[in-house]
């Protein structure tokens, strides 16, 4: 048997527990991160859904920004949920005043882009990557999430919304080893996303 990859979920705040679990059930071994050695030691570094801004703060609190920043730079592959994507991106629209982010993504991301909590919704979507998503559609959950308003010539497009108002909304994206989704895998038992990831930071080893 070969030794499962070890990836690391930031946390400082948001839904730690969710993305563990669903890393776990992936066949990866999943540890929390809130300190620098500890992001050194991961295969590959899960970004959770929570509050972008607050994440922002404790970040430097914790002096994980340049750490962390560092290593997506160098190759850490990095997958980001909702509050998570925004932190990939490169640049954020939308954004508190003095707000930064990790980067990553050569994308443009916007925050709240769907208007406020009590516009959360969801929909099905055909996500590339997840082969069998057309057929079985993955199930999107989204909180006061981003969408990526912009995306650079390296930046694959993964996922759009199908329907409605927001249609034709770009919601999942991938860069080299980054992936970012503006909903919640974590949260509806779906794990082709988390074990796209995993493959991808197995794929790395
Ligand atoms: N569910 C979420 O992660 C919401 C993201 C939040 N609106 C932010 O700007 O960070």
């Amino acid at each position: 048997m070969t030794t499962p990859v070890t990836v690391g979920v930031l946390a400082l705040q948001g839904d730690v527990r969710e993305h563990v679990a669903a890393l776990e059930e992936s066949g990866a071994r999943a540890v929390p991160v809130r300190r620098a050695r500890e992001l050194a030691a991961v295969d590959g570094i899960v970004v959770p859904g929570g509050e972008s801004t607050t994440m922002d703060k404790l970040l430097r609190a914790f002096e994980l920004f340049e750490p962390l920043q560092e290593a997506v730079r160098s190759g850490l592959p990095a997958y980001g949920s909702c509050a998570g994507m925004i932190l990939l991106a490169d640049r954020i629209a939308g954004g508190i005043e003095g707000q930064r982010t990790i980067g990553g993504l050569d994308i443009t991301v916007r925050r709240n882009a769907f208007g406020r909590q009590v516009d959360s919704f969801e929909t099905d979507l055909v996500v590339e990557g997840v082969p069998d998503s057309v057929d079985r559609p993955v199930h999107a959950v989204f909180i006061r999430a981003p969408w990526v308003e912009e995306v650079g010539p390296g930046t694959q497009v993964l996922a759009r919304v199908p329907s409605g108002e927001a249609a034709g909304r770009i919601v999942a994206v991938r860069e080299r080893d980054v992936v970012a989704t503006s909903f919640h895998p974590e949260i509806t038992g779906d794990l082709r996303l988390h074990r796209l990831f995993v493959q991808i930071v197995s794929d790395r080893g």
